[in-house]
């Protein structure tokens, strides 16, 4: 595939791209197109080419010159069989063009032994190769060069086996002219042709590389804004809730429950001796601690509940859904586990445990300030009692 800066320059003479990988892509991009438009051109060809074949035998009978033509007409319609069945299993044939130019060529051939032995069409033969010549530039998709090959091979062909008839330069020369002229008009149809797809082409890669570009820049914005999102609503240590987030998302299921009849719970959770883990490992290893916490906390609750850091070693979790009795029931399961489940540091396991104070919301809690600060006796009294517990408030 082109990069986005390519030159998709055209060949003024060959009508291809400048740039022989783009041209190879083109051709890729094409070929199927290409081999169907060819394998078209080669069954009217083929069809000609035996239709016309029945006239030979009543002019020539049965003679060595009839059998020459026939075995000429079969010869090239086997070529022509061929190329239309192996041009589907593998249309590059049609798009490279060489073997497309040699069955030109091979066709031309029929046409110079024509010359010699149907006496009777000879003038015919040399406007026939005429049309032939125009035929292959318009009718049969080759490159405009190869094309040109074939219609060189045609027209020498044509005059040497008139200069073998014995006629001399004048009749050459206006034969040269003649033959010269479907040459020039074929070239410069194929050439218009050839070039104006070739635009085509590029202007369609343009547009799409343009494509590509805007789809990315839109992939970047909307991951630029997801992790905007993210840094805005989270707490970069632990990945929870901040403080703004939580407070929104407990005002937003403090409204829903109470719409609903349901209860809600909050709980201020806080590692216990977190300071001595700080002092006696190094603070890298007091980050490593609260993220523990923060994912255990996280994992265990469910996917409506809402787990955020309060700051320092402290956490609040809400509970929607969930009366006193069913919070105390889950915050204890998240003491245990946070009991049984040791840290796996670079200085070795560690054991952490929290203190826990849980409450229920109730209708006459004005804000979450409050609500904390009721859960936060309960903290407080936990830690008293000698810490590792589930108060309630
Ligand atoms: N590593 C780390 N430490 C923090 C962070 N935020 C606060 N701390 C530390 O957490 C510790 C909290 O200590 P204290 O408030 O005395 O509480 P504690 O040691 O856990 O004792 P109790 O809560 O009474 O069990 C302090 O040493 C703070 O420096 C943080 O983001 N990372």
């Amino acid at each position: 595939m082109e990069n986005t800066h390519a030159t998709y320059d055209v060949s003024p003479w060959r009508g291809e791209f400048s740039d022989p990988a783009i041209e190879r892509a083109y051709r890729k991009h094409s070929e199927v197109t290409v081999a169907r438009h060819l394998r078209r051109g080669l069954m009217v060809w083929l069809v000609l080419l035996l239709l016309f074949g029945m006239l030979d035998y009543p002019v020539l009978g049965k003679s060595a010159d009839f059998a020459l033509v026939a075995g000429l007409r079969l010869a090239t319609a086997a070529l022509l069989l061929t190329l239309f069945f192996y041009s589907k299993r593998k249309p590059s044939l049609a798009t490279d063009g060489y073997a497309v130019t040699a069955i030109e060529a091979f066709g031309f051939v029929l046409f110079f032994f024509l010359y010699f032995i149907r006496h009777d069409i000879v003038s015919w033969i040399i406007g026939v190769v005429a049309m032939l010549i125009i035929s292959l530039y318009v009718f049969i998709p080759n490159r405009v060069y190869l094309s040109t090959l074939a219609a060189a091979f045609g027209i020498g062909g044509m005059m040497f086996a008139v200069w073998l008839r014995g006629f001399g330069a004048p009749v050459l020369v206006g034969l040269l002219f003649m033959l010269s002229l479907p040459m020039v008009v074929g070239f410069f149809t194929a050439l218009r042709l050839q070039t104006v797809q070739r635009q085509e082409y590029a202007l369609f890669q343009q547009v799409s590389s343009i494509n590509r570009d805007l789809q990315n820049e839109i992939k970047q914005r909307q991951a630029l804004e997801e992790e905007l999102k993210r840094q805005a609503t989270t707490d970069p240590l632990t990945g929870l809730f901040n403080r703004r987030q939580y407070e929104m998302l407990f005002n937003r299921e403090r409204e829903r429950c109470s719409r609903q009849h349901k209860f809600i719970s909050l709980c201020v959770a806080d590692l216990d001796h977190f300071k001595r883990i700080n002092d006696t490992y190094g603070h890298d290893i007091g980050d490593l601690a609260l993220r523990h916490a923060a994912d255990l906390f996280s994992n265990l609750l469910r996917q409506s509940d809402v787990v955020g850091r309060f700051g320092g070693e402290e956490f609040v979790l809400i509970l929607p859904d969930t009366d006193l009795e069913q919070a105390v029931a889950v915050i204890s399961r998240l003491r245990q586990e946070l009991e049984s489940t040791p840290l796996a540091s670079p200085v070795g396991e560690i054991r952490l445990t929290a203190t826990f104070g849980v409450t229920q919301v109730f209708t006459g809690d004005d804000s979450i300030e409050a609500v904390i600060k009721r859960a936060d006796q309960g903290l407080y009294e936990g830690k008293g009692a000698g810490r590792n517990r589930v108060m309630t408030a």
